[in-house]
């Protein structure tokens, strides 16, 4: 698309009321088009791209303008990213900044910091240090610099992966099917899906395709009672149901009844007959009483830092700390101890998140296992196995499932798949 005058006019008044971060970057954007209904899906998509694109690239543009406005950001944005040479830009700018731009042009990213060239804020690159080399971390946040591709899952209640497929070339949608989840499919470009007759009929759902990988760990069969302890808006919750054809228990739980909402329709969509939602005060709400020792399978995607999500949230960059993390922990900690005593004996428990840092992964488990002797820790790469999907061996060959965009091109998860013995009752 090509930048006039007022679109580039548009895009510095889009990036002044974003960029500060005073909310989340897309709450924000969303309000900004709230307030300018005039604006067009082509204008919409081109402000949201290089937005997204300027908060990827953040710390390199504040190097190379040294912290200089908004404006400049933009226009230097545009220059080493977006492939827009002087030439191009001329008409655009003003002298002064036509020098000015010819001068940033030298900079190198390579001489930079590591935490500039990985574009993640110092504290972080500090922390991954502890358990990464240097250029695993550019690597990784390398890959975090790109945008997400736009993966839906076929819902399996409802239709086929082939018959999706088929529909969406028909149309000229260019897609194919994802190299691990049985039901997902990988779209080329970003259709706007929303009012789609397949997404409208309940056949498809957008979910990140590590997210469905997450359903076929826990794998829950048909007839058994299943709770999604952290169950949000749903994205999980449709998988299980549909794992389980609509047959059985499965219990959605989540303390946010605005999320809890947002699952409604998408319920309704789905054909799903099987599914409760229900709001709870905190972790251990005496609704829960009733279900303890019952449940055959528990899924906790837990509340965490979200830093395996940067290609969709770059700017968790700027509103996640250390403090922030020790919050997470705690909590994290204390709904996997009560989403445990759910479980009957034999039963599979999958704790979940898409962070990256051991802190609220591997930790969490070790903490989990020493106060409760009578789980073991499944194999991640067994468990897919049996349902058909091969991942390529993790660097590290740990029996945990670790998702990135570096390995798998999909959002940074973590996952470990718990089994509570057989032989001994809960305490
Ligand atoms: C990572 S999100 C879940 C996303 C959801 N599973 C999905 O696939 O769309 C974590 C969820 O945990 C919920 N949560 C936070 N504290 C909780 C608690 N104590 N008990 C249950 N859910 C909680 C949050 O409201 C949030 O919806």
């Amino acid at each position: 698309m090509s930048l006039t005058p007022e679109r580039l006019d548009m895009l510095v008044t889009a990036a002044r009321r974003i960029l500060p971060l005073q909310a989340p970057a897309d709450v924000l954007l969303r309000q900004f088009f709230q307030d300018r209904p005039q604006l067009g899906q082509n204008d919409r998509r081109m402000i949201t791209e290089m937005l997204f694109g300027m908060l990827r690239r953040r710390f390199f543009l504040e190097i190379l303008t040294e912290k200089g406005t908004v404006r400049e950001l933009v226009l230097a944005y545009l220059s080493r990213f977006q492939g827009m040479n002087l030439r191009q830009l001329q008409p655009l700018i003003r002298d002064k900044e036509s020098k000015w731009l010819s001068q940033i042009k030298v900079t190198k990213l390579e001489t930079q910091s590591l935490f500039v060239q990985a574009e993640l804020p110092e504290w972080l690159v500090e922390k991954l240090q502890i358990s990464y080399s240097d250029e695993e971390i550019l690597h990784m946040g390398q890959s975090f610099q790109q945008a997400a591709p736009l993966d839906i899952r076929v819902n399996s209640l409802l239709s086929k992966r082939e018959e999706v497929l088929t529909a969406l070339q028909q149309e000229g949608i260019a897609a194919e099917p994802t190299p691990y989840s049985p039901v997902g499919i990988r779209l080329k470009d970003k259709p706007t899906l929303k009012r789609h007759q397949l997404f409208l009929t309940g056949k498809i759902e957008i979910q990140d395709e590590g997210s469905q990988l997450l359903g076929f760990l826990l794998a829950p069969k048909r007839g058994e009672m299943v709770v999604d302890f952290c169950a949000g808006a749903g994205g999980k919750t449709l998988l299980l149901g549909a794992l389980m054809h609509s047959r059985g228990r499965l219990y959605a739980f989540d303390i946010s009844e605005k999320r809890l909402n947002n699952l409604k329709p998408r319920l309704k969509r789905s054909g799903l007959s099987n599914i409760h939602p229900q709001r709870i005060n905190h972790e251990n709400d005496n609704k829960l009483k009733r279900l303890a020792g019952k449940i055959d399978r528990v899924l906790v995607d837990a509340p965490c830092s979200g830093l395996g999500t940067l290609r969709r949230n770059p700017d968790l960059k700027w509103r996640q700390s250390l403090e922030k993390i020790e919050e997470f922990q705690k909590k994290q900690q204390s709904i996997l101890a009560a989403a445990a005593k759910l479980l009957k004996p034999g039963g599979r428990l999958v704790y979940a998140t898409c962070s990256l840092l051991p802190e609220e992964n591997q930790q969490i488990v070790a903490q989990f296992l020493t106060v409760h002797p009578q789980f073991s820790i499944l194999d991640c790469a067994q468990l897919l196995a049996q349902q058909k999907i091969n991942l390529p061996n993790p660097p590290d060959a740990s029996e945990f499932l670790q998702l990135s965009p570096l390995h798998h091109n999909t959002d940074g998860f973590f996952a470990a798949a718990l089994e509570l013995s057989s032989t001994i009752n809960q305490p």
